[in-house]
């Protein structure tokens, strides 16, 4: 199987961290957060190159144009994350077509495991693309506005959504499309794709892929870093 083109969302601001700098540029282990992610995917043998979508006025990015030997391009983003990944998708070379399968990976996620990319992709590609999750293990709540518990809702059938999420090049872009034309931001490539009458694959992942949302989520981090190889 021809590896594949992975795009890394990179463009947001990191609010909920808070700070000047976007949080793909804060320390990890002593590094920039997003070479920890990069590098881990430029080194999955089945990870042909990279397209990393940056905002456009960013002066923290390292001008990288090659890791592991492998490409890396890039583009620039947009207001949210579903229009920074449909301007990466636009922006892959023309040997990667409308048919082929491409990966999109959040930068905020340093801890992805190369066997979790591995399975993805070959229980994905038969099935038309899907993406890594998890299914709620937890007792779900319904808060009202007061603040307290009124409902506990079933847990079944509910999985949190995890990347790298997989998708034809072509299938993706137009789905992405439809979504920003009818004014909807979809938080995912998935909701992209079930809107438009797909039902992508949810590949069991491990949950220490976790995203780095909050600054407290740096210490977790760097404890999974290098127990998540
Ligand atoms: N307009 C945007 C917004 C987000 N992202 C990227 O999408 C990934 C997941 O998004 P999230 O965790 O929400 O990152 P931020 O938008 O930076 O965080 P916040 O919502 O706290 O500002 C990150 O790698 C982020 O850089 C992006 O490329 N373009
Ligand atoms: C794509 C994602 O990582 C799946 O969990 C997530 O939706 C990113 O954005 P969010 O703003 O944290 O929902």
């Amino acid at each position: 199987m021809a590896p594949l083109w992975c795009v890394v969302p990179a463009a947001g601001r990191g609010t909920r961290v808070g700070g000047d700098l976007p949080k793909q540029y804060l320390p990890l282990a002593g590094r920039p957060l997003i070479l920890h992610t990069l590098e881990r995917l430029a080194a999955h043998p089945q990870i042909a190159g990279l397209m990393v979508v940056l905002g456009s006025q960013d002066p923290h990015w390292p001008g990288l144009d090659q890791l592991a030997g492998k490409p890396v391009l890039t583009s620039i983003g947009g207001a949210e994350r579903c229009d920074s990944v449909l301007a990466g998708l636009r922006a892959l070379p023309a040997e990667v077509g409308d048919d082929a399968f491409v990966l999109v990976h959040d930068a905020a996620r340093p801890c992805v495991r190369e066997a979790d990319i591995a399975r993805l992709i070959e229980r994905g590609i038969p099935a038309g693309g899907g993406l890594l999750g998890a299914p709620l293990r937890d007792t779900l709540k319904r808060a009202g506005d007061d603040g307290r518990s009124h409902q506990t809702e079933p847990r079944d059938h509910r999985w949190r959504a995890f990347t790298p999420q997989m998708f034809r090049r072509g299938e993706l872009s137009a789905a992405l499309l439809a979504a920003s034309l009818a004014g909807v931001t979809v938080s995912d490539e998935a909701m992209a794709m079930e809107r438009a009458g797909f039902a992508p694959l949810l590949v069991e992942g491990v949950e220490d892929n976790i995203k780095v949302t909050t600054a407290a989520d740096f210490a977790l981090a760097e404890f999974l870093l290098p127990r998540t190889k």
